[in-house]
């Protein structure tokens, strides 16, 4: 048991995905795992641990923003020993060649936060495990997928003035896509000896002023049409 997880030890397998909202990981654990167990409620961030593929295989959600994430995946690392973990969230694309459910794979975050900023003499690079980045994005290529790897933002802020403006300064240099965990992920993986991968699905276009403006989706859009990201994942976490 940990500060935020009331798993025993043994209960998580080293292979974990983590979707940010936990009513993603019950739907994933429902729908993909075989026979699986939750070993999670503490704060109602589900987490389950079944087979997939026949091995074991965990998911959990880990709430919104840099300091749950840093949490969760501290606490996954450090105390439970987990070593692959993949974060499938969703994401507002930058790069207006982005369309809408385009799969995004974070080769390093760029960030707003100064979570890093006083625990190392100089700047920390924020970046994805090369195994995991480098598996995903040739299944994905494999499946036919629209997939893209690339810097992504780290953002601790969702709602921003004049987005388009926002967006075109970080698409300038680069930066393809934003969301809110990658870089507490990539931090906490690195500090405790695991691997880890942030894949996105593009839900928000930020690009406005050609007519391409912010074009959501739904939540149960955003529920059920994550299959291909899901797939993804699990088989990129899978030993
Ligand atoms: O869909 P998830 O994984 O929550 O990811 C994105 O969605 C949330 C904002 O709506 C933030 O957590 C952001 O990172
Ligand atoms: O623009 C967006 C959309 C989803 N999630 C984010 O973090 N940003």
């Amino acid at each position: 048991m940990s500060m935020h997880i009331e798993a025993k030890m043994g209960d998580i397998a080293p292979s974990i995905l983590l979707p940010g909202d936990p009513e993603r990981a019950k739907f994933i654990a429902e729908n993909y795992l075989q026979d699986p167990v939750c070993f999670n409620r503490v704060r109602g961030m589900y987490g389950y641990t079944g087979l997939y593929k026949g091995q074991p295989m965990s998911v959990m959600g880990t709430g919104m923003g840099i300091p749950s994430m840093l949490i969760y995946a501290t606490e996954l690392t450090r105390d439970y020993g987990c070593k692959r973990l993949v974060r499938l969230g969703t994401a507002g694309a930058f790069d207006p060649d982005l369309k809408l459910m385009d799969i995004v794979l974070s080769q390093a975050t760029s960030t707003t936060s100064a979570i890093n900023d006083y625990i190392l003499p100089g700047h920390f690079a924020a970046c994805a495990d090369f195994e995991l980045l480098d598996k995903a994005y040739h299944l994905g290529r494999d499946r036919g997928l629209r997939i893209f790897a690339g810097n992504t933002l780290c953002n601790d802020h969702l709602y921003i003035d004049d987005k388009p403006a926002y967006a075109a300064k970080w698409a300038a240099y680069g930066v393809i896509a934003s969301e809110m965990e990658g870089t507490a992920l990539y931090t906490a993986a690195a500090r405790y000896g695991a691997k880890a991968l942030t894949m996105m699905s593009i839900v928000v276009t930020n690009f406005g002023g050609d007519g391409s403006h912010e074009g959501g989706v739904s939540a149960e859009d955003k529920e059920k049409n994550l299959i291909d990201m899901i797939e993804l994942a699990l088989d990129t976490a899978a030993q």
